[in-house]
């Protein structure tokens, strides 16, 4: 059933669908020397305590990503995956900073992907839109810069984002980069409540203007802040295989998801980083399936919420929930 239902995803870096064997032959492409010797020393790498240790290893890998075909054979890797999990929207993120700050230039990383959605929309039917995140370990300065300097190409971004260490750069920090941004037409979103406090998650509304939220699993420490997530109905995008890998849940029969989404919170299944975490989006849909005893209901209401809580215009939304209905409907029927 999970694979049969059209659905949305809305929290994924496109760097973290860098598969190990594209990395090698990128690595070889670009004449890098890995410090890995194969694809099976790559896979044995990802092993992870905490959110720190995995961002070592992923901004490391990003170094591979040089030219623009580069991030464009990225993006269109991504795009063949959504494919195979009937994934028919997906709004992606990306991490500037990662690059220029190694001397990428913007244009380059932004021209890649774009086209790549591009050809994604006519060969594959999938839409998509853009959200460029700001580095939270770096200052606000370096946020602003990287801000203006994406100017020449806000049409072809839907809104920024917050990632990278979350605990010590609570969401006060960027106030004036997202307001900046707020003010040239771009929406806000961020990553809070991952590793950091519900706190984090107040402050990515109030102080930025988060009109979603990146993880927000912390949320359920403040019964006054579910309360308004649920009254506003504000977005909380999970990534479960994530939070298993990264240790936010020791085992993922713990995980929070059900109870969130019985609390009648927006929540929506998303995969995070597939290539460091172990699973795309259908994978993430079987794991929480299965760990949390989920019926189909609870499944089919995961996958609206993903529509729901997209950045899609209302007919656009209004068509993909009509598909979602009639692939529900007929699974029901051939059960
Ligand atoms: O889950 C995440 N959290 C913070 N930063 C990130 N950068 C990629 N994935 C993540
Ligand atoms: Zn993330």
């Amino acid at each position: 059933m999970i694979h049969a239902l059209p659905k949305a995803e809305l929290h994924l870096h496109i760097e973290g669908t860098l598969e190990p064997e594209l990395m090698f032959e990128l690595a070889a492409r670009n004449n890098i020397q890995l410090p890995y010797h194969s694809v099976e020393d790559v896979r044995r790498a990802y092993e992870f305590s905490d959110l720190q240790s995995f961002l070592d290893i992923y901004y490391a890998g990003a170094g591979v990503l040089q030219t623009e075909q580069d991030f464009y054979d990225l993006t269109w890797a991504y795009l063949l995956r959504c494919q195979q999990d009937n994934v028919v929207h997906t709004e992606i993120f990306f991490d500037p900073q990662t690059h220029t700050d190694r001397g990428i230039h913007f244009e380059t990383v932004i021209k890649g992907i774009h086209s790549a959605l591009q050809e994604g929309e006519k060969k594959l039917g999938i839409t998509s839109q853009i959200i460029m995140c700001f580095l939270r370990h770096l200052s606000a300065e370096a946020a602003m810069q990287t801000l203006e300097m994406s100017r020449p190409w806000h049409h072809w971004m839907i809104g920024v984002g917050l990632d990278s260490s979350e605990v010590g750069h609570p969401p006060e920090k960027f106030k004036a980069v997202f307001a900046r941004a707020r003010h040239y037409g771009l929406k806000a979103v961020a990553h809070a409540g991952e590793e950091g406090p519900a706190d984090y998650i107040w402050g990515a509304i109030k102080s930025l203007g988060a009109e979603r939220i990146d993880h927000g699993v912390r949320c359920e420490d403040d019964q006054q802040l579910v309360n308004y997530l649920v009254e506003h109905q504000v977005p909380l995008t999970v990534c479960p295989l994530s939070n298993e890998k990264l240790k936010v849940f020791s085992h993922l029969e713990d995980h929070n998801l059900k109870s969130m989404l019985n609390k009648g919170l927006l929540v929506t299944v998303n995969s995070d980083d597939p290539a460091y975490f172990g699973g795309y989006v259908n994978d993430n849909y079987r794991a929480v399936q299965s760990a949390l005893s989920l019926t189909d209901d609870e499944i089919c209401q995961l996958v609206k919420n993903s529509f729901n809580a997209s950045f899609i215009s209302t007919e656009l939304r209004t068509g993909y929930l009509q598909q979602l209905e009639n692939a529900f409907k007929e699974f029901q029927q051939h059960e």
